[in-house]
């Protein structure tokens, strides 16, 4: 890949537009969440002015014992403000926390529904950094810095107010910072808010960089990549890096402007009590008070402007995990002969356990389908065909004909560009042969008694094993399953030779940090997901074409169990497996030149009757 174009950052009107549904939820929280706050600061200022009446009652000369009064006073401030700012916390925290985690878990899910050639064309790095490091950010800051933000903006609101009451020119001595302070915060948010937005994409460059370096680490190592593979991932680490240190640099500076603001603002109020106490305006306790009560807002207003950054990135993360929802996901193309799905059942949903799927009656059909990996460069152009239920079609063809890219837009994986893709009703009973899109139940199936379209299984030769147990790998497919489901699924495929062998069965841990898997047995737990599954239809994509001779029979014997009763479409390499369908189709430049059986298609001395030819003078069964 040579650009990338990084998935769509949301903007401020689509963020609250997603956000407010999910505040709203928890309204009753949010509102005692403010009315605890709203009570912990008025304690808070009892603090200093309890302070200011033992100053006023000691330069009076009163009784020792008339300093009770402001002490309980002082006890009851302390313990009020601890108790309504812990209901505050809480109350805070149970009308934000559960908001974010839907809105991570719609995220999730969106970002598992997106095109493939979407997720290409960013990078994979880039939506791992959303679902992973901005899903963080946003997760801290709702869970502390929302509500020290909120807390510390009450407690100035109310401070300020404390201010004007005890004199109106405390509050006007105070406000002197005012101006440094907002002259300080501008600054700040209009350097520092550029440099989170790039800091963040920046790091969504290098998670990129480096994920396509380990993913492809076998071909980097054969073709000698690595030194240009580390110098891309240090080029893009240093740019992390450099707007990490320009966004250190900007707080500093933030934040030594701030403390000139308080310099500022106290000498003021100093200077203003001195005037008033000794013109007799005020008692010397309501000075004390204020200057408390100004030295009192230094923590406030750091958390509010300190947290600010903290917001910003959070806000810069919100705005690109919106950003993932927004992105259209594929919907299959509607059948025009149909009316629309009633309950869509989406790519990626998994099967519910106990959803009868297997179905004789479902087939797999390419309706005038025109799909491209580059715009106005159609790679399959008004194709056609048509695989009736239970039959078993072939794919062949050479490199590069579009064989697998036919096969990723039936199964859709890849959005057509126009035309229609993907299983279909046909034949048997109560079918009516029209075809359906990739809608689960349409209008009016059910009381035809039709049966429900699902996402068509397609295994390729990939076979990816999750890190986690057998189990695990084989559940994911169908949440829910109980292990004699696993253990039937594996046993059809021929694995559970294999599995029940090892030390922990079909507990035993696979993947990273688990037992190694070969190719063959990674092959093999793909096919027994698939089987779990129980699908009506299946596409093979070369699932054991690169397997060694006995592995490719084992394979072999898998998926012919597995095709049994199944609609399937195989896309072949390996000719002898071409030769067992009920019907072969030969792709050329992402068009159907041919399409009979094996015997057929070797009498008419065409293409395949080449290939067959070819393969058969090499071939070592
Ligand atoms: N993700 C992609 N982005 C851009 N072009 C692609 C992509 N995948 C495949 N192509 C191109 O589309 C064409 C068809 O590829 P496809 O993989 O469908 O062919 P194939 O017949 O399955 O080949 P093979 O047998 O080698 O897998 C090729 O020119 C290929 O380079």
């Amino acid at each position: 890949m040579t650009s990338t174009t990084l998935l769509p950052v949301a903007d401020v009107r689509t963020v609250f537009a997603v956000v407010r549904p999910l505040l709203r939820r928890h309204r009753g929280a949010l509102l005692l969440a403010l009315f605890g706050l709203v009570l912990a600061s008025v304690c808070g200022l009892a603090g200093p002015a309890s302070i200011g009446w033992i100053t006023q009652l000691i330069a009076d000369g009163a009784d020792p014992l008339g300093l009770l009064g402001p002490g309980l006073l002082l006890l009851a401030a302390g313990l009020g403000q601890a108790g309504f700012g812990w209901i505050a916390t809480v109350a805070l925290s149970r009308g934000i926390q559960p908001g974010v985690a839907s809105l991570r878990e719609d995220t999730v899910a969106a970002a598992l529904n997106l095109p493939l050639d979407r997720v290409e064309a960013g990078g994979t790095g880039d939506l791992v950094s959303r679902v992973s490091g901005d899903a963080e950010e946003v997760s801290d800051a709702a869970s502390w810095a929302f509500i020290a933000f909120a807390g510390a903006g009450i407690t100035i609101i109310m401070t300020l107010l404390g201010l004007a009451a005890l004199d109106w020119r405390f509050a006007f001595a105070g406000a002197l910072a005012i101006p440094v302070q907002a002259f300080a915060v501008r600054r700040y948010l209009r350097a520092s808010g550029p440099i989170f937005a790039a800091g963040r994409a920046a790091d969504g460059v290098r998670a990129s960089a480096l994920l396509t370096a380990f993913s492809a680490l076998p071909t980097v190592r054969a073709l000698g990549l690595g030194e240009r593979e580390r110098t891309r991932i240090e080029a893009a680490s240093r740019a992390s890096m450099g707007w990490e240190f320009r966004a250190v640099r900007t707080a500093t500076v933030f934040y030594a402007r701030l403390n000139l603001a308080e310099w500022i603002g106290l000498s003021a109020i100093l200077v203003a009590g001195y005037l008033l106490v000794t013109t007799g305006a005020v008692p010397l306790g309501a000075a004390v008070t204020a200057a408390l009560f100004f030295a009192g807002l230094f923590d406030p207003i750091n958390t509010v402007l300190g947290v600010f950054g903290v917001l910003q990135r959070a806000g810069a993360g919100l705005a690109r995990l919106v950003g993932v929802l927004t992105v259209a996901t594929p919907s299959p193309v509607p059948n025009p002969t149909r009316a629309p799905s009633s309950s869509p059942v989406p790519a990626s949903a998994p099967i519910p356990t106990g959803t009868p799927v297997r179905d004789a009656r479902v087939g797999l059909a390419a309706r005038d389908l025109t799909f491209g990996y580059h715009p106005g460069v159609p790679l399959l152009e008004g194709l056609n065909l048509e695989v009736a239920p239970g039959e078993h079609v072939a794919i062949v063809g050479e490199s590069g004909s579009g064989k697998s890219t036919l096969a990723a837009v039936i199964a859709g994986l890849r959005a057509a560009e126009s035309g229609f893709a993907g299983p279909v009703h046909g034949g048997g009973a109560g079918g009516n042969g029209n075809g359906n899109g990739l809608d689960g139940y349409a209008e009016g199936d059910r009381e035809r008694g039709l049966p429900i379209l699902i996402p068509v299984p397609l295994a390729t030769q990939e076979g990816h094993v999750f890190a986690g147990s057998i189990a695990d790998n084989l559940v994911i497919a169908r949440p829910g399953s109980p292990t004699p489901a696993l253990i039937e699924a594996l046993t059809l495929v021929g694995a559970w030779e294999w599995v029940s062998a090892l030390p922990e069965g079909i507990h035993t841990r696979v993947g990273g940090g688990g037992l190694p898997l070969t190719a063959e047995r990674s092959q093999h737990l793909a096919l027994a997901r698939i089987a779990l599954v129980d699908p009506p239809a299946v596409i093979l994509d070369e699932a054991t074409a690169e397997a060694g001779s006995d592995a490719a029979r084992t394979l072999d014997a898998a998926a012919e169990a597995l095709l049994r009763g199944r609609t399937a479409l195989i896309i072949a390499h390996r000719l002898d497996q071409a030769a067992r369908a009920d019907r072969i189709i030969v792709m050329e430049h992402g068009r159907i030149i041919e399409s009979g059986t094996h015997a057929q298609l070797r009498a008419a001395k065409g293409r395949y009757a080449h290939l067959w030819a070819a393969w058969a003078s090499t071939a070592v069964e």
